[in-house]
């Protein structure tokens, strides 16, 4: 379970997140939408410890991330990139990884045939595409096999095999119990793999429920969020 409480966050004078609460539940993916700029990755970045709130708390499974005796079975997260050097390969990224949270070796190779990249294992990250970079970064996320996936754009670069598989893999972790919480400007693609929506903008939940209850009347998600996050002035945010 994940749980945002009052979250704030200014920077200067600029208020980032104003007061935001929202729950991903287990069992369930939550999709995580908004336009540029709203707030989402900053909201992810407090989630996982790597920013400081103004107020509010951002809780998995009840704690702060810090405070999480196995933060890597607990939570596993794919933001930005994969993170990985580019002159390494990907299997010694991930052997890296896995050898700093004390897993065996025999994981890296699970993982790797978990995200398609075993074939890719042995090149050098720099050589990588932008979806094998997004696979390396899912595979790193995997190592603990977490209960709780926190992604970022998963889709973004993804051909459409790999859109499905990850649309099926997803919605296989929520169904056996897992809770997965996803940032994604795809939404007609975030629609097909949703159980729950939160919508941002500037700062602030501007709608969160169901898929069906933030649909509402529209025909679509897609119509739905235009017309929840619609600026008269159009543009960023
Ligand atoms: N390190 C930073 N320093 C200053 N301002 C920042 C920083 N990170 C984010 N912001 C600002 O915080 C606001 C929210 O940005 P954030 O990246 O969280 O939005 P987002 O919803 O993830 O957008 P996108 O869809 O573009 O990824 C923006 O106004 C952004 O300019």
């Amino acid at each position: 379970m994940l749980e945002i409480r009052n979250l704030v966050k200014r920077r200067g004078a600029q208020e980032i997140l104003s007061g935001i609460s929202f729950k991903a539940r287990p069992g369930r993916v939550t999709g995580f939408l908004g336009p540029n700029g709203a707030g989402k990755s900053s909201t992810l970045r407090i989630l996982l410890g790597l920013d400081r709130a103004t107020s509010g708390t951002a809780l998995i499974n009840g704690k702060p991330f810090a405070q999480l005796h196995h933060p890597l079975a607990t939570v596993g997260a794919a933001l930005d990139g994969s993170g990985a050097h580019r002159s390494r390969t990907g299997r010694a990224h991930l052997r890296w990884m896995a050898c700093a949270a004390g897993l065996p070796r025999s994981r890296v190779e699970e993982v790797l045939e978990i995200v398609g990249l075993t074939k890719a294992a042995g090149q050098r990250v720099g050589k990588y595409s932008l979806g094998m970079g997004k696979r390396l970064g899912m595979a790193a996320a995997l190592l603990g096999d977490p209960e709780i996936l926190i992604l970022d754009e998963p889709v973004n670069g993804l051909d459409p095999e790999g859109i499905r598989w990850i649309r099926t893999f997803l919605r296989e972790r929520a169904e056996s119990g897992n809770t997965v919480l996803l940032s994604s400007h795809l939404i007609g693609e975030l629609a097909e793999t949703v159980d729950d929506v939160v919508i941002m903008k500037h700062g602030k939940i501007v709608a969160s429920g169901t898929l069906e209850e933030v649909t509402g009347y529209h025909s679509s998600l897609e119509e739905a969020y235009f017309a929840l996050t619609a600026d008269k002035a159009g543009g960023v945010g």
